[in-house]
């Protein structure tokens, strides 16, 4: 069975083609895949299934079935969508530049570029307000973002390189009972953002895709602006998020790293 590696600003995925839908993908298997000692390893996965295969409505010909690392099921996921565009070009699977990939937070318009980074149109990013969390004995108060998954958003003087991200920082389950997406951010100054991110169901990732949309939609609103364009550091890369009244867009890079055949008696022996 053919997987191939991909990543987004080292935002890592085990990429699986199944334009029938017929894989069994339990999230034992997905917590398999993504185990960087006993499987590929990788951030996440995404599975490749043709929208009508997977029973759900699309404008585009594939969705993009995500799966966080601990095989929970996610919404969205920002940087992935690039790899799986990158996938879909490079196979010959899709037409032109411009199309469009379902997902389950809604159909995402991507636009290939001339210098093979990837826009995806994010839909809107919405503040649902404010709430707290811990980072060891450091408190946050942030702004909760939803890119169709949700997110906190902390901004601190502090140099986020100092965190310790290594256990998962508290947050209030009872203002995110599907758990949340946890951003720290500096403000380099205007229209440049740098963050880290503990992501739901995965941990510490060097970048996140919605979280750098959630930062600087936070970022505009906290500024009362009205729309905001920012270059995001993440420690995987930079990327470039627009904001705007229910819009946002996410340019970055997406690459291929790897092709292989997953072992069949792996794959039953793991599911
Ligand atoms: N962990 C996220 C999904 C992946 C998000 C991230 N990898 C991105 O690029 O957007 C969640 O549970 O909502």
């Amino acid at each position: 069975m053919e997987f191939l590696k991909g990543h987004g600003t080292q935002n890592d995925f085990v990429l699986l083609p199944d334009p029938a839908a017929r894989l069994d993908l339990t999230p034992a298997r997905v917590a398999a895949l993504c185990d960087r000692q006993r499987g590929i390893g990788a951030d996440g996965v995404l599975r490749v299934v043709r929208a009508a295969d997977f029973g759900v409505e699309s404008a585009g010909e594939w969705f993009m079935d995500y799966r966080n690392a601990d095989g929970s099921i996610a919404e969205m996921c920002g940087n992935g969508v690039r790899v799986f565009v990158r996938y879909l070009v490079d196979a010959g699977l899709a037409a032109g530049p411009e199309f469009v990939i379902g997902t389950r937070a809604g159909d995402r318009p991507v636009v290939v570029r001339e210098d093979g980074t990837v826009t995806v149109q994010m839909g809107p990013a919405t503040i649902t307000g404010s709430s707290v969390t811990m980072v060891g004995e450091q408190s946050f108060s942030g702004v909760a973002v939803d890119v169709g998954n949700p997110h906190l958003v902390s901004f601190t003087e502090d140099d986020v390189a100092g965190l310790d991200l290594r256990d998962q920082p508290a947050f209030d389950g009872d203002f995110f009972p599907e758990g949340v997406n946890l951003e720290f951010v500096n403000a380099l100054g205007e229209g440049h953002l740098r963050m880290r991110v503990y992501e739901r169901g995965v941990g510490e990732t060097r970048a996140c895709g919605t979280g750098t949309v959630a930062v600087v939609a936070a970022a505009q609103h906290l500024a009362g602006l009205e729309s905001a364009e920012s270059v995001v550091d993440i420690p995987g890369g930079r990327v470039v998020v627009t904001v705007a009244p229910g819009e946002s867009t996410l340019t970055g890079p997406a690459e291929i790293v790897a092709r292989g055949e997953l072992d069949e008696a792996w794959w039953a022996a793991n599911g």
